[in-house]
């Protein structure tokens, strides 16, 4: 069972090796052939050069016994030419490769880019939601975008030292094939310190993630521009840092042991190599003063035998650096097999349009992932063709999550959403939210142009189209845009050079627009105009039912005084649907609407 489960396990490692290696051959075939040929034609430079060393010694010490030192020279100097061309045609092979390594990494690493941002945009909205994931995300940004290229350079070198090692341990062989043995001896233990202590890192690596994770996120909260002002007003960065702070000490301390621990066992493992390596030089030494071998011969096995030994401990060193990249690999892969689980249907219907009766949420329960509140209790709403209608309710009721029903971001637990009496379900998920535009309350803020901004809600409309300034007509966004020095092509925010910041309310009127744009037949407004001052708020309920254009529309708002136009409001009360009509018919209910209407209006008179 035991031999089985590390079986199961090894193979599953080989795999991550092989889909990483299938990778960088992907990414560049011709870049990965002319590495691999580079790197054998520069293996063999050592021995040819420690080769015509040994000939230029020996025909030197026979030049001291030998009475025309012309005829020495006559013989050396072809043995000088070849060593000089030799370390020319090394030195070209250094700068090619450098060349050529630099760009096969880069093309490796915008490859991986490629693949983590297509995983990261397919995966669930519930894993962003979901702190194991967050965990996984991290480790495969952290380090797995990297591996890829660090085994490359792991393959590069494992090749490299074997071509090495097989010259220059022929080379020993030929002089004494006990020294290929002793060339072994203390090689061993030092792998098996360093095998030992990668699986005692990565085993660290897995338990610190979460703390890692918690000083990433103080770090988050210290440098970037979204808490700047509250932790300047309520001086919370001292508080921050110290945390940060004890964190990374926590991290530091945990590394340091093992560092430690490491450091002394390695000492041993070194001085057991350093004692065999003083071995084989004495031995060396002692056939050359015999006359068993000539000068030239001592200088080749000496060097030949610290290259072996050195090739040797690079070759197993390389082999415990792809079990290293192996696990690193894991938690690329780990992230990479994530399956989203809103998938389209085998057979999916077409999404009706024009749709005739409308948006039915039929008696639908949901509970969040990884929670045990029902967030949304046995509702039942219809939004029909051309009709407006508004959910309110405290914080919390339920409302945005009746709208990423909707979408499809999260399946009701119970219960069904449909279009037409088609389950959205059984629905293409890229139609279906095709013909839904919503801004919710954090809504996004793209520090592109004013023009881009709009133009992302329909980029199937070309980007300069007449419709992206209709659009902001429609929300209010173009008189602001006016006002920019470059108008609809001037960047927004600061985090760009040119770039003009927005008040909240303006960048609102920008988000609008980008649901205007879009051609979809319901328009979700998410507290749309929370941050609009009254005459804006008002303009855009005045003229709401002409801006929609036939679509229909859901608003979620506390403000109570613009959901009166609404056809039909829904009032939300801890996830249930508890009251639905007209404001007025809600009025006369004297219910909770009515309650919460009366407060907002006694607090505006
Ligand atoms: N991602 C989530 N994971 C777990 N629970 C969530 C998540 N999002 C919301 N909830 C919970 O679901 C319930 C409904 O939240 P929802 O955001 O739908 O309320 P809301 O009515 O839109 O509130 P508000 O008026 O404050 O925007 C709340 O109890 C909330 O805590």
């Amino acid at each position: 069972m035991r031999t089985r489960e590390l079986l199961n396990f090894e193979s599953e490692r080989v795999l991550h090796l092989g889909r990483a290696i299938a990778i960088v051959w992907k990414s560049g075939p011709w870049w990965t052939v002319a590495r691999s040929s580079i790197t054998i034609v520069k293996s063999c430079i050592p021995i040819t050069r420690l080769y015509i060393m040994k000939l230029l010694l020996d025909t030197i010490t026979m030049g001291f016994d030998s009475d025309d030192p012309q005829d020495a020279f006559r013989r050396i100097t072809p043995l000088v030419i070849a060593m000089g061309l030799v370390n020319l045609a090394s030195a070209l092979l250094t700068s090619v490769s450098r060349l050529v390594n630099q760009y096969q990494e880069q093309v490796v690493s915008d490859r991986l880019y490629e693949i983590i941002h297509d995983k990261a945009i397919a995966v669930d909205l519930e894993h962003y939601e979901n702190p194991a994931y967050y965990d996984i995300l991290e480790r495969a940004r952290n380090q797995a975008n990297s591996v890829p290229l660090q085994l490359l350079n792991r393959l590069e070198q494992i090749g490299g030292n074997l071509v090495q090692l097989a010259t220059m341990g022929t080379t020993l062989l030929s002089f004494n094939w006990l020294i290929g043995g002793v060339l072994v001896i203390p090689v061993i233990p030092r792998i098996l310190v360093r095998l030992a202590f990668v699986r005692e890192i990565h085993a660290w690596l897995q338990r610190r993630t979460s703390t890692q994770r918690e000083a990433s996120y103080y770090n988050s909260l210290l440098v970037s521009e979204n808490y700047a002002k509250e932790i300047r007003l309520f001086q919370l960065g001292e508080l921050f840092s110290r945390r940060f702070r004890k964190l990374r000490w926590r991290l530091r301390e945990e590394r340091l042991q093992i560092a430690l621990r490491r450091a002394s066992a390695d000492f041993f493992t070194t001085l057991i190599s350093v004692i065999a390596t003083w071995g084989i030089y004495a031995y060396i030494a002692y056939q050359t003063v015999q006359g068993n071998i000539t000068v030239g011969d001592l200088v080749l096995y000496n060097q030949a035998f610290r290259k072996a030994y050195d090739a040797l401990w690079q070759v197993l060193q390389g082999v415990a650096g792809l079990y290293d990249d192996n696990r690193y690999l894991s938690y690329l892969f780990e992230f990479l097999n994530i399956k989203p689980k809103i998938v389209d249907p085998e057979f999916p219907k077409p999404v009706p349009r024009p749709m005739q009766q409308g948006i039915c949420f039929n008696n639908v329960y949901f509970n969040y992932p990884n929670s045990q509140r029902e967030a949304i209790k046995n509702a039942s709403l219809h939004l029909g063709p051309g009709e407006v209608i508004a959910l309110v309710g405290e914080n919390g009721s339920g409302k945005t999550t009746l709208i990423k029903l909707l979408c499809r971001l999260y399946e009701p637990t119970e219960g069904s959403v449909e279009i037409d009496g088609i389950d959205v379900r059984d629905m293409k998920v890229r139609e279906l939210r095709q013909q839904i535009s919503v801004i919710f309350q954090d809504y996004a803020k793209y520090h592109l142009t004013a023009r881009e901004n709009i133009w992302l809600g329909n980029l199937e409309c070309p980007s300069d189209d007449e419709r992206i300034i209709k659009a902001a007509q429609r929300s209010g966004a173009d008189e602001v845009i006016q006002t920019l020095p470059l108008a609809y092509d001037n960047l927004l925010g600061k985090r760009f050079e040119t770039g003009e910041e927005l008040s909240i309310g303006q960048w609102q009127k920008v988000s609008i627009a980008r649901a205007f744009l879009r051609d979809s037949q319901v328009i979700v407004l998410d507290e749309p105009t929370s941050a609009l001052d009254p005459k804006a708020e008002y303009e855009v309920f005045k003229k709401f039912r002409e801006l929609l254009e036939g679509q229909s529309a859901v608003l979620i708002t506390h403000r109570l005084s613009t959901v009166k136009m609404a056809d039909r409001i829904y009032v939300l009360d801890k996830g249930r649907i508890v009251e639905c009509g007209s404001h007025d018919e809600l009025i006369a209910m004297q219910g909770l609407y009515a309650t919460l209407f009366e407060t907002q209006a006694r607090n505006y008179r």
